[in-house]
């Protein structure tokens, strides 16, 4: 059955309609004219009507794009306007034909004959548009060319039908006639070009040969106009129906294809996104593997074969004990078995690899259900080996610097400040050798413990230093809460922002009290008379210079006086050595007592003292007298009796001196010239002093 009505037939059934309409001769089908078949003729342009407008909706809406015989948009509009042209036409020649409109100015047979050249003219431009757009192996432009030109022939024949005055010759209406004959041919050409020489695909194929069948249906329409004489013979009917299967096949051709085309177009679509996919997931750095409802694989992805070690035609079909390292089978099916009644899960596991590295996963678990209650599970492993290598690493840094801090806490003086000094953080350290509290210290600056012992530009070098990026090291004296000095040796070391600007501040300091100590004890003894405290033969020595280059400056006099106690082996003798040295002490309180705080009182050994007076006045004589004053006051102090374990004593003392002022004799002349004076004032009996010059 199929076979008897397909299109081929249909076409031969058309052509022997036609040859009938032909042969029949055309007085014997005049008088059959009736009511009823001006009826049919109007219900079958109204058929053309509501198909070629449904042609061009159709065309409006989708057939262009999705045909593909647009491809840019001002070709798909062009085409848009066709389609819709020729429905115009249509309802325009229908109207005039049935005299729908009330137009007085030409005769309405003449118009319809009009509006039917015009709908054949937009009907040919349509075919040979969409012609154009099936490739043949015939140039398009040739195609397209012919199309237009004989459209334009088509036009001018429709001259004489358009002049209101003119009244359409014989000649005229032979030439329509002939230019009828013309369109006609030139449809056969257009369906034999398409019927046999559509290529490439089978879609281009199929679509020419629909539009073939147009054109052959269009054609016979044209035919039978040919033996046209009434609005009502059956010559008119028949070409209305023809144009009714053509326009029927046209929008087949539009919708179905449109259709053909979107589910073509869906399925690439789908093609498509499932390679990409398929690509996505073969290139993720997850193992992923879909299990079916008995846990065996149906799916693993490349990543897959790299972390399990198992080959993708190896896995498939096999059952996930037969894949998974033993040490998590039980673990992993409990949760496939939980994911299987819908149940998410994860979980961690660790293997050693064959080059002993250790391998650490993650293992997440996700149900897969479908509407057969024949379920799988989707399982993606995360290789996460580096991550737990870099937290391990850094839980050991976290410790190592944990330890660190705790040694540093125990051992040193930690201040953190910000950019400005304040003090944001200290250790326990800081709060106790500074005696102040950690919330008296906190957002203060360091000034707070600032003993007063450094001068201004010892801070004004350590803020360059650290405020330009560079680390500073040195000894700094502080003074704590209680008002006791304290010296730490301190690290400055600033914390760098992006901008290489100090962020912040980290003080890092070591209790060096004691050392200090020691040193300025040891730089004590080192200049001073362990016993008596007094400058000893070496400070002496370097104040006596000074003091000469002073007196120099200030064009004074200074002098030295050397002074040695009198018969003061006698007092050791009697009283044993331990007196002695009190007396040495006592009488060195006396001198020290008895001189301005730019003089020295020096002790050189036993019982010999050393007095310099730094200013004795500008004049030698002045000065002489000054100094004569001086020791015979000083004689008086030292004869005071000395009270030292429960004895009191009674002691002389001798002193020679001499004058200078400046550096025009030199030390060792002094010291000389002060023996001799000393000595002779021994010679004279002592308990007395004299003067020598220099
Ligand atoms: N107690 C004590 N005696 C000392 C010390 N150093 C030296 N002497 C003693 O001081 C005495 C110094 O004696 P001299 O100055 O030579 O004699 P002197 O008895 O003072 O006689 P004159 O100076 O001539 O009056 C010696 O007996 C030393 O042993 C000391 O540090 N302590």
């Amino acid at each position: 059955m199929p076979a008897l009505f397909n299109l081929r037939n249909l076409v031969a059934a058309a052509v022997v309609m036609t040859l009938t309409v032909y042969l029949v001769p055309q007085h014997v089908l005049s008088p059959v004219v009736s009511d009823a078949l001006i009826a049919l003729q109007l219900l079958a342009e109204l058929l053309v009507i509501v198909i070629s407008a449904l042609i061009a909706i159709t065309a409006w809406h989708s057939l262009p794009a999705e045909l593909g015989f647009a491809r840019a948009g001002a070709e798909r509009h062009v085409n848009h306007i066709l389609l819709t042209g020729f429905s115009l036409v249509f309802i325009m020649h229908a109207a005039y034909l049935y005299g729908f409109v009330d137009e007085k100015t030409l005769d309405p047979s003449r118009k319809t004959t009009v509006f039917l050249f015009y709908a054949r003219v937009f009907e040919i431009m349509v075919y040979a548009a969409l012609t154009f757009a099936i490739k043949l192996r015939a140039q398009r432009k040739t195609l397209l060319l012919a199309g237009l030109s004989f459209a334009v022939v088509l036009m001018s024949l429709t001259q004489p039908y358009t002049a209101a005055s003119q009244v359409p010759s014989a000649d005229s209406v032979f030439v329509h006639v002939v230019a009828g004959y013309m369109v006609a041919l030139l449809y056969c050409v257009l369906a034999y070009l398409l019927f046999s020489q559509a290529t490439t695909t089978l879609l281009q194929h199929d679509r020419a040969r629909q539009l073939a069948y147009t054109c052959v249906f269009s054609g016979l329409s044209l035919l039978c106009l040919q033996s046209h004489q009434t609005d009502s013979d059956l010559g008119e009917l028949a070409s209305h129906v023809f144009t009714i299967i053509a326009y029927t096949l046209l929008a087949r051709l539009t919708v179905v294809f449109t259709f053909d085309q979107y589910a073509q177009n869906l399925k690439q679509i789908q093609q498509q996104n499932q390679t990409e996919l398929n690509t996505l997931i073969q290139a993720l750095p997850l193992s992923i593997a879909r299990l079916d409802h008995s846990l065996r694989y149906r799916y693993v992805n490349t990543t897959h074969e790299k972390v399990m070690g198992f080959h993708l035609n190896d896995t498939i079909g096999k059952h996930v004990d037969e894949i998974l390292p033993h040490e998590i089978r039980e673990t992993a099916r409990m949760h496939l078995t939980n994911a299987l009644e819908g149940k998410h899960g994860n979980f961690n596991y660790s293997i050693e690899k064959v080059d002993s590295k250790m391998a650490y996963r993650h293992v997440q678990v996700v149900p897969e259900p479908d509407d057969h209650n024949e379920g799988g599970v989707l399982m993606i492993i995360l290789d996460t080996s580096d991550q737990e290598l870099m937290q391990q690493k850094v839980r050991q840094f976290v410790r190592e610097l944990t330890e660190l801090n705790a040694a540093l806490d125990a051992h040193a003086i930690v201040a953190f400040t910000d950019r400005n000094g304040i003090i944001t953080k200290v250790n326990d350290k800081f709060c106790e050798i500074s005696k102040f509290s950690r919330g008296e210290l906190i957002g203060r600056t360091h000034k707070i413990i600032n003993s007063g012992v450094h001068p201004t530009a010892f801070f004004k070098d350590l803020w360059q230093t650290i405020s330009s990026g560079q680390v500073w090291n040195g000894e700094i004296c502080n003074r704590a809460k209680d008002g006791s000095l304290y010296w730490v040796h301190t690290t400055i070391v600033p914390f760098l922002g992006p901008d290489n600007k100090p962020l912040q501040y980290v003080a890092i300091c070591a209790d060096i009290t004691e050392r200090k100590l020691a040193e300025e004890r040891a730089n004590y003894l080192a200049l001073h008379d362990v016993l008596t405290g007094l400058a000893n033969r070496r400070l002496m020595h370097e104040r006596l210079e000074i003091t000469m280059a002073n007196c120099q400056r200030m064009a004074v006099y200074g002098a030295l006086i050397m002074l040695d106690l009198d018969k003061f082996k006698q007092i050791n003798d009697t009283y044993g050595h331990a007196s002695g040295d009190e007396l040495l002490k006592q009488v060195a309180k006396r001198l020290q007592r008895s001189v301005r705080g730019n003089d020295t009182a020096a002790r050189l050994g036993g019982d010999e003292f050393v007095i310099i007076i730094s200013d004795t006045g500008a004049g030698f004589d002045e000065a002489k007298e000054t100094t004569s004053q001086f020791c015979a006051r000083m004689k008086n102090i030292l004869n005071q009796a000395y009270e030292i374990d429960e004895h009191v004593f009674k002691v002389t003392a001798s002193m020679g001196f001499v004058l200078f002022n400046g550096n025009q004799v030199s030390v060792d002349h002094l010291f000389e010239r002060g023996d001799a004076a000393l000595y002779e004032a021994k010679n004279k009996g002592k308990d007395r002093y004299v003067f020598s010059e220099v």
